[in-house]
């Protein structure tokens, strides 16, 4: 069996980024940027008062002593003059500072006097002046191609001052569940032996997240003539179909038959992790085919793990960004870890990542508060609370 690594390194050598589209910037939030977004000037453009007060020049050093004051400078003011060493001009926060200035006195420190000013001591260290281009200089790249338009990024592109910009176009997904038990949510009492289809619904809402677009949502029954034929449906209208369940040895589990016909290319299968040991990836043409476990926890953590690098990859993201585990301490202890490289599933608190109790394949309820996976090397000696962990947010 491959090893969690390998497998991501083959993921990585069959996802291409998808075609991509220049859409208004006000359009573009939570997309991934296709081309680099570089400010058009600099910012500030000008060098700007961080403070309402007065413009002076003497720096810190000049308190007691009066000035003439010339003037007012407002944000957007096209001229901002200039003073002498015995002058000041009234500034507001983003006005442009005056030539010959080197510091504005926050108004809490003035004392005025008709149209003379002067200021009390301690209004230092700091000068509250912002130097033209102390954010950044003209043409600098202010998103990058492949960052994602966070709210936070948001800001930066439209700093940039560019009307619109270059994303990549939002994977289309098409999931299949399988397995003759699944019933409808909102159904399954109705019927003696079925189970209610939740796996789907953790993949969709991913998907949603990540910034693809689920086409197509399908129930397969067990019978390979069916399967085949969902199958051709999903990848007809998809650029990624997610298959779950039927991913195992049994005699029902059609999973990866199912593409056969359609020439389905095995880029890999069955891991050594658990949960989730019989991800499987595909290629049908320059279609992507993800098999998921059909057991719940193993189909989210496998969705974290593959999927959510893998659609990011689609649109120009980094796979190791989305895999980016970091050092926590734990809340509680853990016992000795399995054969197999395991993810556990943990809640964060403030004393720590702690572990869920029930860490079945099978298992759904935890899934609810469990936002961290910690990640556990094969054969992990057992970890006290206060040790430091790897994981990922989940
Ligand atoms: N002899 C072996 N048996 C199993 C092995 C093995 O290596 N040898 N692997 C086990 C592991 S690990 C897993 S994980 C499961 C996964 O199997 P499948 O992907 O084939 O899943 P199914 O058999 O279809 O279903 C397993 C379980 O999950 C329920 N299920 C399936 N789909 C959904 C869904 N969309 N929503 C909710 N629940 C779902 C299904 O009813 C079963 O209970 O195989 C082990 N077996
Ligand atoms: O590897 Mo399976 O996903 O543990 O139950």
């Amino acid at each position: 069996m491959l090893t969690f690594d390998e497998a991501i390194a083959l993921l990585e050598t069959v996802v291409a980024p998808l075609r991509s589209e220049t859409l208004p910037i006000a359009a573009a939030a939570d997309r991934f940027l296709a081309k680099p977004l570089a400010a058009r000037s600099a910012s500030p453009a000008r060098t700007v008062s961080a403070m309402d007060g007065y413009a002076i020049s003497g720096g810190t050093e000049v308190a007691g002593q009066w000035f003439d004051l010339i003037g007012e400078n407002r944000p957007g003011a096209e001229d901002p003059g200039s003073i002498a060493p015995d002058q000041a001009v009234r500034v507001l926060t983003g006005a442009p500072v005056p030539q010959g200035a080197d510091c504005v006195v926050m108004q809490e420190y003035a004392e005025r006097e008709g149209s003379r000013v002067r200021f009390a001591e301690g209004y230092g260290p700091a000068t509250h002046i912002r130097a033209v281009g102390s954010d950044f200089a003209a043409n600098d790249v202010l998103v990058a191609a492949g960052e994602r338009l966070t709210p936070r990024a948001m800001i930066a592109a439209a700093a940039a001052d560019r009307a619109e910009c270059t994303v990549s176009a939002r994977p289309r997904v098409a999931i299949i569940a399988t397995g003759d038990e699944l019933a409808p949510p909102g159904t399954s009492a109705e019927r003696t032996g079925s189970v209610p289809e939740s796996a789907s619904y953790g993949v969709a809402a991913l998907c949603e997240i990540m910034g693809a677009k689920v086409v197509g949502r399908f129930h397969g029954r067990d019978t390979i003539d069916e399967l085949e034929r969902i199958a051709g449906e999903a990848l007809a209208i998809a650029d990624c179909v997610v298959v779950t369940g039927g991913a195992s040895v049994g005699d029902y589990d059609l999973a990866r038959p199912m593409f056969e016909k359609h020439g389905l290319e095995l880029v890999f299968g069955r891991i050594a992790i658990k949960p989730g040991k019989p991800v499987w990836l595909g290629k049908v043409g320059s279609k992507l085919v993800l098999g998921l476990p059909g057991n719940p926890s193993s189909a989210m953590v496998t969705a974290r793990l593959f999927l959510q690098p893998l659609l990011a990859a689609m649109q120009g993201g980094t796979i190791a960004r989305q895999l980016c585990f970091v050092p926590m301490s734990l809340g509680a202890s853990l016992p000795r870890s399995d054969s197999r490289e395991t993810f556990v599933r943990a809640r964060s608190s403030a004393e720590g990542l702690v572990p869920a109790e029930n860490q079945e394949s099978g298992a759904q309820s935890p899934l609810v508060t469990a936002d961290w996976l910690i990640r556990r090397p094969a054969n992990s000696p057992p970890a006290a609370a206060g040790d430091l962990v790897l994981a990922l947010p989940f």
